[in-house]
């Protein structure tokens, strides 16, 4: 009968929990221990399950123990013991301020040594080690280590609770690779640490441990805290369980042998399950198996660098332009060959086989049968070749003597090599790439397998070859490019959009009627609270609803899948992914330098309509500018200056065509334009401004544009293209707001605009008086930069400027006389991201 719920047996609201686990090379001395202590605090509000290995080479040192005990070695097993007691002291010491509670943890080590060491010359005298008393010896790491956290939660101040495994990891009983009983689990662990999780207890509990008949400990097999860690993760239903390891994460193959392997983002659990079967060591390969029918993704990060993303393995398929998205090589491997006639047609010979070998304890990694059913081809580890030939030849000794069997060869000296990758299901292809890749690096496949499930392939090579194998495959199937870097697609071009304000949604809706043969292809929107992302192309639905929500002024955090972020973090997480051309277009009005700085070395292009970064000090400008030169990347910026205006534009094709332009003069506010033009009909200041901000011409903060700030950024922009060496603030700068409102809160000078109404209508009616136009104007040399308000005779070009009409003059060798001349609307949503659109569509594949 299913056990009822009670309110305490119910698990804690989904994605409430999180499951950390600390694998054993990562707690190796105090500072470490310290250090995950740390990772443990950091959530908050913490609701922090932690699964714990034992310390670094602890668990040989208790096998050793265990060894020295069975021959009656007590010396060795006390020299043995002593070291470990004081390797845990030191721990202790090291993590705990309080002498009083370093006395009381060091006093509960020794009662656990003490225990240990009369346990081993028990065995010692008996001589005698049952597989219980070996699990029960080699669990005591575990258990030590999390003693050990327990003690340094509690010296931080927070509230901890060892848990012992073998109450909450319900098993089948088998000494040394017991599996978890899921169901009986599920419902001890939600008894028991759902009340501690709700009153904010930290629980600590022992990984590779696990309960078995009778209330024995058995041991979960080796590397088995990971399985503890998704046993929990599972039964609480957590919102992510996080692997601390001591590698960035799962990489595409081993980084020893492929320099070039990158970690991998995302792996689907059917993929990183094929690749821990097949050799990948950083995944304990039953870990996955508790989350087979349950979506709790799993993280594994890397503990030295806890910011870092690592890679998420989940029930999602990402990465799809990867078919393949890692491989593995397993060494050191023999391919036993049994072959004969006398196997066409006979039922049996297979079965047999694997009884043989499974009976002799032998695992088998590869198998292979041709159609004709005249051989099995199989790969066993090449240390049990010569049992694996001596249990087959006892198998089968009848059909040996009868030549109903040629017999078995053992080939030793091979290496497996698998492709893994959920994308190969139904891409044709797939195999002869992989096959005509080894060929032309010269390596002869000796045995091939392919499951029908077709994620994975395997093909048996001499170890030899394994290198120039892997390097190959590795080419073929891009996986450098997996973990980030631009892809040169011909038919796609990558955006994230850092800013989804009024021109960001502008450009979104603006997308779709794009008349070019590749349209950009949207991965990422990118706001202040974090951002959103898919490398495959964010929906046209989820486009539309991002517009709608940040419409209404939420975050995009609160959208489905988001991810909270800073701007620089954003990027370099998106980063690494391998996206086709990426663009990384700056739609903030904020200091977005560290931002751009990530994806330009990430050799990503760059769109800017926000003025800040170019008009930066110019050693940062100058640094930046080096920066997207060494990476090949380009940094286009038309909106900067005019907004959809073809000013970068001309001044480029001026000086492209040996032109020199001697200065820039001109208007280039479309507010202080509009601002200007409707107080000029008689309108009160506040009036106007409040449409100039409704209709999106202003800056966020409206006073940008009144200082001149905003006028004086565009200024140096077009200074330093000719020359001007000074930075901001070395450009004369005329501000209209009056000093009593500089400084007060953006609302709030919002709120009294009205205040200044008067002050307008005074500028203007003396401006009127006097026969004249105001007009906020800029000139800009080599030498000088200047902008200020100026009351203009009606004849003057500018006078004649309606609304948010800009006007730039190119004073140029070429045009001396007669100056170029761009006017035209200079703000607005539509025109800017119509320039910043023509900017993206520059970096498009034609
Ligand atoms: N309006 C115009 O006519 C023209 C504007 N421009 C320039 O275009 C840019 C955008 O203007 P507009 O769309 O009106 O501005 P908005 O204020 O409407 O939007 C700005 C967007 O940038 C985001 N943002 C701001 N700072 C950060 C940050 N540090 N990290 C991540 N996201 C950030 C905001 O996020 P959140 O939503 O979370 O606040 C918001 O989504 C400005 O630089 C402006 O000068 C250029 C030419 C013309
Ligand atoms: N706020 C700016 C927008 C364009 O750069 C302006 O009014 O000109």
């Amino acid at each position: 009968m299913p056990a009822r719920a009670t309110k305490s047996s119910r698990p804690v609201k989904k994605s409430a929990v999180d499951v950390f686990k600390f694998g054993g090379a990562s707690l190796a001395d105090a500072s470490a221990v310290r250090h995950a202590i740390g990772i443990i605090l950091s959530p908050r509000p913490s609701r922090t399950v932690t699964v714990v290995s034992a310390l670094a080479g602890v668990t040989d040192a208790l096998l050793a123990i265990a060894e020295w005990a069975r021959v009656g070695d007590t010396k060795a097993v006390d020299v043995a013991v002593d070291r470990l007691r004081a390797r845990h002291r030191a721990v202790a010491e090291g993590i705990l301020t309080t002498q009083r509670a370093r006395k009381a943890l060091v006093k509960e080590l020794d009662t656990a040594f003490d225990e240990l060491r009369t346990l081993a010359h028990g065995v010692a005298t008996l001589r005698e080690l049952t597989p219980r008393t070996r699990d029960y010896l080699v669990a005591r790491g575990e258990q030590l280590s999390a003693q050990l956290v327990v003690a340094g939660l509690l010296g931080r101040g927070a509230k901890a609770q060892y848990v012992e495994a073998a109450e909450l990891i319900r098993t089948d009983g088998v000494f040394g690779n017991a599996f978890p009983d899921l169901a009986a689990t599920d419902r001890v662990v939600r008894e028991r640490l759902t009340p501690l999780l709700r009153r904010k207890v930290l629980p600590v509990i022992p990984g590779f441990v696990g309960g078995g008949a009778e209330g024995a400990l058995v041991t979960l097999g080796r590397g088995g805290s990971d399985l503890t860690a998704t046993v929990l993760g599972r039964s609480l239903k957590a919102q992510r369980i996080t692997l601390w390891k001591d590698v960035p994460g799962l990489m595409t193959t081993d980084p020893r042998l492929v320099p070039s392997a990158r970690i991998v983002p995302q792996l689907n659990v059917r993929e990183a399950a094929e690749l821990a079967y097949y050799g990948a060591k950083v995944l304990h390969p039953r870990a996955l198996i508790p989350l087979a029918h349950i979506s709790v993704p799993v993280f594994v990060r890397p503990f030295a660098d806890p910011g870092a993303p690592g890679t998420e393995i989940s029930t999602r398929h990402t990465l799809q332009r990867y078919p393949v998205k890692a491989l593995s090589i397993v060494r050191g491997q023999a391919l036993v060959t049994v072959t004969g006639n006398g196997m066409l047609g006979v039922p049996g010979i297979a079965a047999r086989t694997f009884a043989a070998l499974q009976q002799a304890g032998i695992s088998v990694t590869l198998i292979t049968q041709a159609s004709s059913e005249h051989s099995i081809s199989l790969c066993v580890p090449a240390e049990r070749s010569a049992h694996a030939r001596a249990a087959l030849e006892q198998t089968f000794a009848l059909e040996l003597s009868r030549r109903e069997l040629e017999g078995m060869d053992v080939k030793t000296g091979m290496a497996t090599l698998a492709v893994v990758g959920l994308g190969m299901a139904g891409s044709p292809g797939i195999a002869s790439r992989m096959f005509t890749a080894l060929s032309q690096s010269g390596v002869n496949i000796v045995a091939i397998a392919q499951g029908s499930s077709e994620l994975n392939i395997s093909v048996v090579i001499a170890e030899r070859d394994a290198e120039a194998a892997a390097r190959s495959v590795h080419d073929e199937f891009q996986l450098d490019k997996i973990g980030g870097g631009g892809v040169r697609s011909d038919d796609r071009l990558d955006v994230v959009l850092l800013g989804v304000g009024q021109i960001g949604r502008e450009l979104l809706r603006i997308l779709p009627r794009t008349r070019r043969r590749v349209k950009p292809t949207i991965v990422g929107l990118i706001d202040r609270s974090g951002y959103l992302f898919d490398p495959e192309g964010l929906s046209p639905k989820q486009l539309l609803a991002a517009v709608a929500h940040k419409e209404s002024g939420a975050a995009l955090t609160s959208m489905p899948n988001a991810i909270r972020a800073s701007a620089p973090e954003a990027v370099a997480q998106i980063a690494r992914h391998a996206l086709s051309r990426p663009v990384l277009v700056d739609l903030t009005a904020d200091e977005t330098l560290p931002a751009i700085r990530k994806a330009l070395a990430a050799d990503w292009d760059i769109v800017l309509a926000n003025k800040k970064p170019l008009s930066a000090p110019r050693g940062e400008v100058q640094a930046l500018q080096a920066l997207a030169k060494q990476h090949g990347a380009r940094i286009l910026h038309e909106t900067t200056v005019g907004a959809g205006l073809p000013v970068m534009d001309s001044y480029a094709k001026l000086v492209e065509t040996g032109d020199k332009v001697l200065r820039v003069e001109g208007c280039t506010s479309g507010t202080l334009g509009f601002l200007l033009t409707e107080i000029g009909k008689g309108r009160p200041f506040s009036e106007a401004l409040g449409d100039a901000m409704r209709l999106g011409y202003t800056e966020p903060d409206p006073r940008d544009d009144l200082s001149g700030m905003d006028v004086a950024r565009k200024a140096l922009i077009l200074a330093r293209l000719i020359g001007f060496t000074g930075d901001l603030t070395d450009v004369t700068v005329e501000s209209l707001v009056p000093e009593a409102f500089r400084s007060m809160p953006v609302a709030k000078f919002k709120s009294t605009l009205t205040q200044q109404d008067k002050m307008w209508a005074d500028r203007q009616g003396t401006a009127t008086r006097q026969g004249r136009v105001l007009r906020y104007v800029l000139r800009a040399t080599p030498t000088a930069v200047k902008v200020g308000l100026q009351a203009v005779p009606p004849s003057h070009p500018l006078a004649g400027l309606r609304g948010t009409d800009n006007q730039i003059v190119f004073t140029t060798m070429r045009y001396r006389e007669h100056p170029l001349v761009i006017t035209g609307p200079g703000a607005g949503p539509a025109v800017t991201a119509a320039g910043v659109l023509n900017d993206i569509l520059q970096l498009t594949p034609a």
